[in-house]
This record gives structure tokens, sequence and C-alpha cells, in this order.
């Protein structure tokens, strides 16, 4: 009855904790050392483990919370270049365009011209998106159906493709080139695609 409220809130965390640690490590396939005597009965150390002192719960630990697994160590991230961007960009919208309905809804129409008025905006390269402004304010955005969108989009890119002095995409092969994704059961269709409002 004297143990301190807090002490005892910590210990049913760390009750808790062990629980969760128990069963991810089954899930993930850490089984018990058979021959392990130690106090911890896993091959591998926790994936984080609370340190408290019996004494005083308020006490600092070094490292109250540590993460083992080497992939979270503190790594500076690699930066992404201007081109990664943009390739990855590209894929976004040539796919989207690949899966733009034929009969698109008012939504999709509107969404499809938001979306690329924010990238106007918001594309994390400022000089591309000043450039991608002047683009879209000479070549206003086309997504009266897939075809129109698709065809709108390969243009655009190819202004930009000229700009960078890159070669010029036969705009006849988009198709070719950007399909749909491969996903089952048209779970990767555009969603309201069947709608009567188009
Ligand atoms: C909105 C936007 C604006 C950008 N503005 C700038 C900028 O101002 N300055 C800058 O340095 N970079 C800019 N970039 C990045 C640039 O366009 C390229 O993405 C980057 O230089 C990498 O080029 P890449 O040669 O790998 O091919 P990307 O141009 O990224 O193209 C990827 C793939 O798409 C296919 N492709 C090429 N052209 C077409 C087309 N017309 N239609 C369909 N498919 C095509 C090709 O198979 C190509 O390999 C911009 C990117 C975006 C998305």
């Amino acid at each position: 009855m004297s143990e301190n409220p807090l002490q005892a809130l910590f210990h049913n965390f760390e009750h808790v904790s062990n629980f969760v640690q128990r069963h991810l490590s089954n899930l993930i396939g850490l089984h018990p050392h058979p021959q392990s005597s130690g106090p911890s009965p896993f091959v591998r150390p926790p994936l984080f483990s609370i340190s408290s002192s019996s004494k005083n719960p308020l006490a600092k630990t070094s490292n109250p919370v540590q993460l083992r697994d080497s992939a979270l160590e503190a790594k500076p991230a690699s930066p992404v270049s201007k081109e990664d961007l943009g390739r990855a960009t590209w894929t976004f919208l040539h796919t989207l365009a690949a899966q733009y309905p034929d009969n698109p809804t008012r939504q999709q129409k509107k969404d499809v011209k938001d979306l690329v008025q924010i990238l106007t905006r918001l594309y994390p390269c400022k000089e591309c998106a000043d450039h991608f402004k002047e683009v879209i304010r000479a070549n206003p955005v086309q997504a009266g159906s897939h075809a129109e969108f698709s065809q709108w989009l390969c243009h655009v890119h190819n202004v930009v493709n000229r700009s960078l002095g890159k070669p010029v995409f036969p705009c006849e092969r988009v198709d070719a080139r950007w399909g749909k994704l491969d996903c089952e059961q048209k779970a990767c269709e555009v969603i309201g695609s069947t709608s009567i409002f188009g």
C-alpha cells in the first residue's frame, strides 16, 4: 500500500510492454530459446526495453526506450534528387492518366484539375513548380476523358522535356508506355468511375 502510485503505473506499463513484445516475437518467428538460462527467454534482445528504478520511478535512465533494429539507427536520410522526384511524379501522373476513366465524373474532372494546380504550388522543387505553372497557364488541363487527359499529360511532359533538352516522347505510344496498375479484381480502378453524375 505504501508503493508510490507512479511506480505502480510504471510496472503496469512494463507488464503490458513485455506482453506485446512476447506476442510480436511470436508473430515474427522469434521463439523462446530452449537452452537459454539468462533472464530473457529470447535469443535476440527485445525490440525495445524500458528501464525503471524500483526506488525512484521518475529517475532518468540514460536511454529509457532503446530501438534495437539496425534499420532504425540514426543515419542521415539520403537526399532525393530532382531527377528521382521528377521520375516518381511523372510515374504517378501517367499511371493516374492510364486509369482515368473514359467517362469521368464531374468530381473526377475537378479533382484532376485541382491536383495539377496544387502541383504548381506545392511541388517540392521550386524552380520546377514555377516553370510548371507557366506550362499549365499556356496549356490548361484537359480531362474530359482518358484519351484527352493522357494526351494532354504527354504533351505537357514533352514541353518540360524540351525545356530540359530531353527527347520528345511520341504521344501516340503513351498507352503502350503507361499501362494500368496490375491489380486484382479492379481493386485499383479510380473510385467513382461508374457514377451517373459524370
Ligand atoms: C511537373 C514537373 C516539372 C518539372 N520541372 C522540372 C524543371 O523545371 N527542371 C528540372 O530540372 N526538372 C524538372 N522536372 C523533372 C524532369 O521532368 C525529369 O523528371 C527528370 O529530369 C528525370 O528525367 P528522366 O530523363 O529520367 O525522365 P522523365 O522525364 O522523368 O520521364 C520518366 C519516363 O517517362 C517517359 N516519358 C518521357 N516523356 C514522356 C511523355 N511526354 N509522355 C509520356 N511518357 C514520357 C519515359 O519513358 C521516361 O523514362 C519536373 C518534373 C515534373 C513532374
